[in-house]
């Protein structure tokens, strides 16, 4: 049952992510924002699609009893490979939910190894299982926007964000969701827009084609959750002018929303949601 809960716990994360709205640039049931080849039908598809894959993180995690996690998260990947192909195939190969199949699946695998271990560091049990992945993942090869955005920029983005343990959504996005209050949908924007305020999101630096749309976007998101966020009108006009911003630009938040959906994920593990 416990394990059936994180599986669960996971699927909502996606789910709950996907009907927030409105959510700049991304996919919500009112828009698809700046991504013609989705809508929510899709993700709803897409996270089906990856149920399975989830048990199968749970029962790694929960069975592991080496000493290594690095070898944990060999497993996990090897499953991941799978669980890619699968998002893939349910999608036509429109990439819904390629970063949550990597950042989710670790989550998922560290709560369940928690659990099973007497442990309540998911965060720190992720950066044991990715140590050293920027250094074996990238400076190769440049087929990616990851690997390329290595070799351009230096970032490592979502791995070098897994070898940090996620900070921003450790530190800065649980902490600011679990002060919120009022209706879900607002306390999930503007933890979404606190998530903003702070990321180098390598799917905006891709979208944008350079660096400086990343102050751009600190700046705005600093500015809405100033306002006071969703629910006073001025933040709800602001958010509604990004969106427009945002689609004019094709412009994309789907780093941001990965965090969001990792931020939900812990939400519902520590009883914040
Ligand atoms: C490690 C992998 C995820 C490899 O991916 P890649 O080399 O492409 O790495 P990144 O580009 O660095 O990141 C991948 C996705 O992670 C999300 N992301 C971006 N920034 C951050 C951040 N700062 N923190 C956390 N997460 C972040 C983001 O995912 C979302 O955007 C996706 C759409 O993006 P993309 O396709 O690039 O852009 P579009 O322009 O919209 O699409 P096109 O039409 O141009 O195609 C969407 O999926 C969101 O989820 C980044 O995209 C992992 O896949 C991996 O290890 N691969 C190797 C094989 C493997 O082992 N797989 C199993 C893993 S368990
Ligand atoms: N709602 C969303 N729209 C576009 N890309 C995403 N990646 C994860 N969630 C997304």
């Amino acid at each position: 049952m416990e394990d059936e809960k994180i599986t669960q716990n996971a699927l909502k994360a996606l789910l709950y992510e996907v009907v927030t709205n409105p959510k700049p640039g991304l996919v919500d049931p009112a828009d698809v924002g700046s991504h013609p080849d989705m809508d929510v039908y899709l993700f709803i598809d897409s996270s089906l699609s990856i149920e399975n894959y989830f048990s199968q993180a749970v029962k790694i995690g929960s069975r592991f009893d080496g000493g290594d996690l690095r070898e944990m998260f060999a497993q996990l990947r090897q499953a991941g490979i799978d669980a890619e192909k699968a998002m893939f195939k349910a999608t036509n190969n429109v990439n819904t939910h390629k970063g949550a199949v990597f950042s989710l699946g670790l989550f998922v695998c560290a709560a369940a190894y928690c659990r099973g271990h007497e442990n309540d560091d998911e965060f720190a049990v992720i950066q044991q299982m990715t140590a050293g992945l920027v250094k074996h993942d990238l400076g190769q090869k440049h087929e990616t926007a990851g690997e390329q955005q290595f070799l351009k920029y230096g970032k490592g983005g979502v791995r070098a964000e897994a070898e940090a343990g996620y900070p921003l959504v450790r530190d800065v996005a649980l902490p600011f969701l679990a002060q919120t209050s009022g209706d879900l949908n607002s306390r999930l924007l503007d933890t979404l827009m606190k998530i903003v305020s702070q990321i180098e999101d390598s799917n905006l630096i891709k979208r944008a084609g350079n660096l400086e749309v990343i102050p751009w976007a600190h700046e705005q998101a600093e500015k809405y959750l100033c306002l006071g966020g969703y629910q006073t009108e001025a933040g709800k006009e602001l958010l509604l002018e990004l969106n427009r911003i945002f689609k004019e630009k094709n412009y994309s938040l789907g780093g941001s929303a990965d965090l969001l959906i990792l931020t939900i994920f812990m939400g519902f593990e520590r009883g914040i949601i």
